[in-house]
């Protein structure tokens, strides 16, 4: 069986998290493996220069090469292995959030995120790795904003003002009008349920799981 990457993305609170470990669920069900993972982050290198870029002030460049460091280490040690073994990744985040936080949002060149994604993505198994299937959450930032407040300690990017995460809509929103094949776009500002079909249908339209399936 081949293996399946999946992205989740979208701005903070946007409610990615909420509807991951259901779809994982749903896949072993239909007795896939299931990788289930993030970034930045996923391996133990990776979850260190998570903790760095998450918490250390640091200038655009420094954070750009940090977070496609550990992508890089991810790519290989954990993306790669678990699709040749036919696995579906389901990953919390991957390059669009670059676009979107380091480009749209920090204003960092774009043309030299497109460099790195180049260089960081071509593996043995791909000339340039991207997920099979990006499911954006789009959600207004005050409402995002609204959900996540009070809810935990902000890191760097969560302690952000609205126009950051304004911008950092802007540019997902770029990326899926370039890529619109790659990209399902949810309305997460729906209610939980409501979200949960509109995966359900993204699955389904792929026959990638059962109708019934993705809903929470
Ligand atoms: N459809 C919804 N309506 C109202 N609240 C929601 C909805 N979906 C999620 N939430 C709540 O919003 C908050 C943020 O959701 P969640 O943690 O899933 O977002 P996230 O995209 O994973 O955020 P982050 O990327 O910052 O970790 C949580 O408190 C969650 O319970
Ligand atoms: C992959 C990636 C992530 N970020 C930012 C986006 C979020 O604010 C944090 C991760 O936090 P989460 O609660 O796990 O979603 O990192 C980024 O700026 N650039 C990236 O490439």
């Amino acid at each position: 069986m081949n293996g399946l990457f999946i992205s989740f993305e979208g701005i903070d609170g946007a409610g990615k998290s909420t509807h991951i470990e259901h779809l994982a669920q749903a896949f072993r069900d239909q007795g896939r493996e299931v990788c289930l993972t993030r970034e930045p982050g996923g391996t133990p290198l990776a979850e260190q220069l998570r903790e760095l870029v998450l918490h250390s002030a640091m200038d655009a460049l420094t954070e750009a090469l940090l977070i496609f460091a550990g992508r890089r280490d991810h790519l290989l040690q954990v993306i790669e292995p678990a699709l040749a073994r036919g696995a579906v990744v389901l990953c919390d985040r991957f390059t669009d959030a670059s676009f979107a936080y380091q480009g749209a949002g920090r204003g960092f060149d774009l043309q030299l995120l497109g460099t790195l994604e180049s260089w960081v993505q071509r593996t043995e198994a791909a000339p340039l790795r991207q997920p099979d299937l990006t499911v954006w959450f789009d959600l207004p930032p005050t409402i995002a904003a609204a959900r996540l407040s009070g809810a935990r300690a902000p890191d760097r990017f969560e302690s952000q003002p609205e126009a950051f995460f304004s911008r950092v809509a802007g540019g997902y929103a770029a990326r899926a009008a370039a890529e619109p094949a790659r990209f399902a776009r949810i309305d997460a500002a729906a209610e939980r349920e409501a979200v949960a079909l509109q995966i359900a249908d993204v699955f389904a339209a792929r026959g990638w799981l059962p109708a019934e399936e993705g809903a929470a």
